[in-house]
């Protein structure tokens, strides 16, 4: 029990409308007076005045419960010791299901583009995930918030969506200073628990904004995802050789709100025993638990038999089942293709990640796949391509988008390779790279005679590239008047070559890509819109690296080509600390970034696993420079603390000689390919050999 402290009758509204939230319907930020109330009493106040009766009772178990300050900001890394029982790794979900809710979290990304919205996945422990567009408008704190690894738990950071959708087992939403901790207060947060077919929690959807009164309207859209999410999950995952998909026939029956209008799920057995359902599912049933159904006969239920059910399906006809209170289901009959045998357990937990994936690993002739395995699939560039190439045959020009290193390059060249211009020339533009006063006749040529020097003339990109593909990459970069000279031979099909009046009349395909944001470049002035939309005949936008769901699989992946590149026969696997250090970090670079590290770290390998000592020194110093200011700064949790080689073992630079000596070892001195396999430049590496005066 906890104790109620009255607050003082001057400082309470006089009506008892619904608590505003920032200085609302009577000036008054209630929230925020009932929170600075806390501060000073150390007690929420008594009655829903002030704030919802789902805060008050929220605060006061962050108070009593968890014996929190409002001040708490950060979790510290010993609070995430002592919540996880002992240190012990908190209970993570299921690789599969964590992958398929990366993936369909990513699916509902669209949806959110162009808001200020970020979309999180958290373990059922509140361990993120996976956070999708996170961070760009959250500022450093939110930033922070919004990193994997961070506990959103509500007994380490107070109530928030994600946590407390956990511990209420449904779904919520905080405004602001209806946050028990401060670091919450610029946000609104959002949360959905999901569940797997047996009721076992088995993560957590959320979102955060920093408009922070907004969230009891993204409750609408946490709702709604949430259950096409545990649906798409429950018919991926669930047990069960049958499933019904049932919906309520008589809407003024007397069921309210989404269970009105949704499917909900059950599946069968052979026998015809409920072995799962959704929670759309167990309320057209009138369940309570899935206790309640689970392990029951389908007849003892809805009154009717396996066989029953079957014929009717065979039929063709619709199931019309009648439940308790004179309620009718209409239903339809599945009879689902995957075997028993292949399904996952999605509530039981993956203690030994690390190692599972580390078996999985391997140099190709030991691998430890299954010899009938699918082999991966790219399936995002495999998607954009198949569109491009498509719309290639219309010449249709293309913008790809996406940070620095996701692939655009990358993309261009397969569109090129795969599509009805291949064999055809493929001609490079680096908008960035070339002078400013260069770019006209590097991409429109000149005639002998334009310009001092300029004796035999040159051809310029959109000749070289005619019949063609012309790559213009980093677009953004083009200057102003140089965009409207593109824009014309674009238009018209046509170029002047600089100092020539005659024009010549070229048959190009233009693909741009970029990583900047070009409507803000055009909001700003600093590109044409008339070109951005010229250019933007259809657009392709890649995702970092850090919010792909395939991340692990495309990093298993590349691992796997980089063995083969090196004709590496022996078997090489990444360790279980490599793979988690490789899932928590946020990848800046993306795949470059990856492809340079991994290369670095098959080089370093000696023995059969990649260890945290052979990954490249960049790459740690990275990670400990990140640990280092998360600790110089406000009580934060860094992944990577975790993961910073302790001073007892290593000094960081015998870590960083070691790679080098090994290095050069191997290439026998030779500095360029060292510092290739080590993914830093020469002048790096000459300079930390002279620091670290080591000799070739
Ligand atoms: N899907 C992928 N599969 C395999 N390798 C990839 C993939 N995407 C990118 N890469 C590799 O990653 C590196 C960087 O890719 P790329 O140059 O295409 O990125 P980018 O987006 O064009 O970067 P920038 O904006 O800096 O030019 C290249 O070595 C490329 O081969």
């Amino acid at each position: 029990m906890y104790s109620v402290v009255q607050m003082p009758n001057h400082l309470k509204p006089q009506d008892h409308a619904a608590p505003e939230q920032d200085a609302g319907l009577f000036g008054v930020d209630r929230p925020g007076v009932a929170w600075d109330w806390m501060m000073q009493t150390g007690q929420p106040p008594e009655g829903d005045d002030w704030v919802r009766p789902q805060v008050s009772e929220a605060w006061y178990r962050c108070i009593e419960e968890y014996r929190l300050s409002p001040r708490t900001s950060l979790l510290r890394p010993h609070a995430i010791m002592d919540f996880e029982n002992g240190g012990r790794t908190a209970p993570a979900t299921n690789l599969d299901v964590r992958t398929a809710l990366a993936t369909m979290a990513f699916n509902l990304q669209p949806v959110l583009r162009d808001t200020s919205v970020s979309l999180l996945l958290a373990d059922s422990a509140g361990t993120l995930i996976h956070a999708l567009d996170a961070g760009s408008n959250l500022g450093p704190m939110g930033r922070r918030l919004v990193r994997l690894g961070e506990s959103w738990n509500e007994r380490i950071i107070g109530n928030n969506g994600l946590g407390t959708a956990a511990v209420l087992r449904e779904p919520v939403a905080f405004d602001g200073k209806e946050h028990f901790s401060s670091v919450l207060h610029p946000f609104a947060t959002v949360g959905h628990p999901l569940f797997a077919h047996d009721g076992g929690l088995v993560a957590l959807l959320g979102l955060i904004t920093d408009q922070r009164s907004s969230a009891q309207t993204l409750l609408g859209f946490v709702r709604i995802a949430g259950y096409l999410i545990e649906t798409n999950l429950f018919e991926c995952q669930a047990p069960g050789a049958y499933m019904l998909r049932m919906r309520l026939n008589n809407i003024s029956a007397g069921l309210t709100g989404q269970d009105c209008l949704l499917d909900g799920l059950i599946s069968l057995d052979e026998q015809g025993r409920i072995v799962g359902a959704t929670r759309t599912g167990l309320n057209l049933l009138r369940a309570e638990r899935h206790s309640d159904i689970l392990s029951e006969n389908v007849e003892a239920v809805l009154g009717v038999t396996i066989e029953d059910l079957r014929a009717c399906a065979s039929r063709g006809e619709p199931i019309e089942l009648e439940i308790p209170e004179g309620w009718r289901l209409k239903a339809e009959f599945i009879v689902r293709r995957r075997p028993e045998k292949d399904v996952v357990q999605p509530s039981r937990s993956f203690a030994t990640k690390g190692a599972h994936r580390a078996a999985t690993v391997s140099t190709p002739g030991h691998s430890s796949k299954a010899a009938n395995a699918e082999p991966w699939r790219d399936a995002i560039l495999e998607a954009a391509l198949q569109k491009a190439v498509n719309l290639q045959k219309q010449k249709i020009p293309m913008l790809i988008t996406g940070e620095s290193g996701v692939g655009k390059d990358h993309l261009v060249r397969r569109i090129h390779a795969e599509g009805v211009r291949k064999g055809r020339p493929l001609v490079l533009v680096n908008c960035a790279a070339i002078p400013r006063e260069l770019v006209s006749s590097e991409l429109f040529g000149y005639v002998p005679g334009s310009f001092t020097g300029a004796r035999t003339g040159k051809t310029g990109k959109f000749v070289e590239a005619n019949t063609g593909v012309l790559f213009l990459n980093e677009i953004g970069e083009m200057a102003l008047d140089l965009q409207t000279a593109l824009l014309c031979a674009l238009d018209s099909s046509e170029i002047v070559p600089v100092g020539g009046s005659k024009p010549v009349t070229v048959d190009v395909q233009v693909i741009a890509a970029t990583n900047s944001d070009l409507p803000d470049c055009v909001r700003k002035g600093a590109f044409r819109r008339d070109l951005y939309y010229r250019l933007n005949g259809a657009q392709f936008w890649l995702p970092p690296l850090r919010e792909r769901p395939d991340k692990l699989g495309l990093i298993e992946h590349l691992w796997e080509q980089e063995v083969k590149a090196q004709h590496v026969n022996e078997h090489k696997a990444l360790s279980a600390e490599v793979w988690d250090i490789f899932e928590r970090h946020p990848w800046p670079g993306n795949v470059r970034e990856l492809r340079n590290v991994l290369r670095s770290c098959l080089a370093m390998t000696s023995g059969p696993q990649t260890l945290v000592s052979d990954l490249p020194n960049d790459f740690l110093r990275e990670m400990s420079d990140s640990a280092q200011a998360e600790e110089e700064g406000e009580a934060g949790l860094s992944s990577y603390a975790k993961w910073r080689p302790s001073p007892e073992s290593k000094a960081l630079a015998d870590w960083e000689a070691d790679a080098i000596r090994s290095a050069l070892a191997k290439t026998a001195g030779n500095v360029s390919e060292s510092a290739r396999q080590l993914g830093i430049t020469r002048a790096t590496l000459y300079h930390k050999m002279a620091r670290l005066g080591l000799r070739k």
